[in-house]
């Protein structure tokens, strides 16, 4: 079969996106998602696979700039959209997408390409290693009361509609973007993203409702989230679906918890896609009634292991020798010696003797600072050969903030 892979051009977008639909069990999005989407698509970055005249393939890659350990925004290409039909799946459609747009991210000068996957196992062999993870929290907010630091009683509350504060929610999470490696800087028309109130989502909840959180008149916070009630049993036990809630400091944050917790008629919280280090897990009266669990969240992947070595701080001083295998992006394989601190970094070429033996996969997995390279050696994925080498690198590369993507895309 011959497959031609070619820039996607506008006016077959809707073919195109029918096809990744479809892939996905072809469930209609209404015009409004349908249109958003065609906005941000990029068109000069997004791929079609074609068999004849037949769309069989798609894939894109978003420009984003993503915050990396130390507070840089660094371009990474942020893959989307990626699939295949059923009728050509297994074949290698979808190796001679990834074959072109790795080769493209690296002509772009992007030291880094980052997803969310549809299933992990599908990225690790071009190159992509699980970076952050985040946490899926179920809480039954009858057995649980939060105990929040001084300062919360003095954050005023109040419900507004959610295009209304819009403006004054992107300014919240603008201050946000540079203190979490892993959150992207917004690009025009993405925060209307987090407006999109999909029918199809809602099963049975309410619209999407939204309460900004303000201290001497300034906004510090907001959850925008919904609201299903159940009168199903003897009492009302509806459940708080929240689907952002961000504030710029330790009592805003608690006033959003406290107030999703305690909303009368409901017993229940779902949070999910939240930080790894989100405070409310430490204000909790009771943990195990917070129905947590842990899920693989950005993929990332080294386009450029020097560029995006360097692109970074550490936490602490470190200068080792790694030695990298990558078969997919052979122009990265090799010795690399880093060299760094809390200020910057420098990585280069070297002969010298090798400290770390790993593959790209990895350093990927390691680069945001959420795993750390002991748990990759534990797993027998990195290889110590000078002893001491993984401590000093393991502790450098960790990050104070837990990495953390805010949405998916
Ligand atoms: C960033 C995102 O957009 S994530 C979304 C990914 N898309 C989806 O999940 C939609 C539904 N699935 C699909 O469209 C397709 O099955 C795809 C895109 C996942 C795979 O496309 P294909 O063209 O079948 O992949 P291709 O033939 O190039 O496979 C390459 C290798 O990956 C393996 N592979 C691909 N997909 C999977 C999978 N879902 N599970 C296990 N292995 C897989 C293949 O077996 C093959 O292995 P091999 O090299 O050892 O033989």
């Amino acid at each position: 079969m011959a497959t031609d892979v070619r820039l996607l051009r506008q006016d077959e977008w809707n073919t195109w996106y029918d096809n990744l639909l479809r892939a996905f069990g072809g469930v209609d999005e209404s015009p409004e998602e349908r249109g958003l989407w065609n906005q941000l698509s990029e068109y000069d970055r997004f791929l079609g696979a074609w068999d004849g005249e037949d769309c069989i393939g798609t894939a894109g890659a978003f420009s984003f700039r993503l915050t990396v350990p130390g507070g840089a925004s660094v371009r990474a290409a942020g893959i989307t959209g990626v699939s295949v039909a059923a009728t050509h799946r297994r074949r290698g459609v979808l190796t001679s997408m990834m074959r072109r747009q790795l080769d493209d991210i690296r002509s772009w000068g992007e030291p880094l390409a980052v997803l969310t996957a549809s299933e992990p196992v599908i990225y690790g062999r071009f190159g992509y290693g699980i970076g952050t993870l985040h946490v899926n929290a179920e809480i039954d907010s009858h057995r649980v009361q939060l105990s929040v630091p001084p300062g919360t009683d003095d954050v005023r509350l109040r419900y507004a509609a959610p295009a209304d504060v819009l403006d004054v929610c992107e300014e919240v999470y603008a201050r946000l973007v540079p203190g979490r490696p892993g959150m992207l800087a917004r690009q025009p028309d993405w925060e209307r993203l987090a407006l999109l109130d999909p029918q199809r989502e809602r099963e049975g909840a309410s619209p999407l409702q939204c309460v900004v959180a303000e201290r001497d008149g300034e906004t510090v916070g907001y959850t925008r989230f919904r609201v299903k009630p159940d009168w199903h049993q003897s009492s009302a036990n509806g459940t708080v679906i929240v689907q952002d809630l961000e504030g710029l400091d330790a009592a805003a944050c608690a006033a959003l918890w406290r107030f999703v917790l305690d909303i009368d008629l409901t017993s229940r919280v779902i949070a999910h896609g939240r930080p790894m280090d989100d405070a409310w897990q430490y204000q909790v009266s009771d943990i195990r009634r917070c129905g947590i669990q842990t899920k693989d969240s950005l993929h990332v992947r080294l386009v450029d292991v020097g560029a995006a070595l360097q692109a970074r701080t550490y936490q602490a001083p470190l200068d080792v020798v790694f030695e990298v295998e990558d078969s997919f992006c052979p122009w990265n394989e090799g010795r690399w010696r880093l060299t760094g601190d809390g200020k910057g970094a420098s990585c280069a070429r070297t002969t010298d003797a090798v400290d770390l033996s790993l593959s790209v996969r990895e350093l990927g997995s390691a680069y945001l600072g959420g795993i750390s390279l002991t748990a990759l050696a534990a797993a027998g994925r990195v290889r110590e050969l000078r002893q001491g080498a993984l401590a000093e690198a393991s502790l450098a590369f960790g990050s104070a903030a837990a990495p953390w993507l805010p949405h998916g895309f």
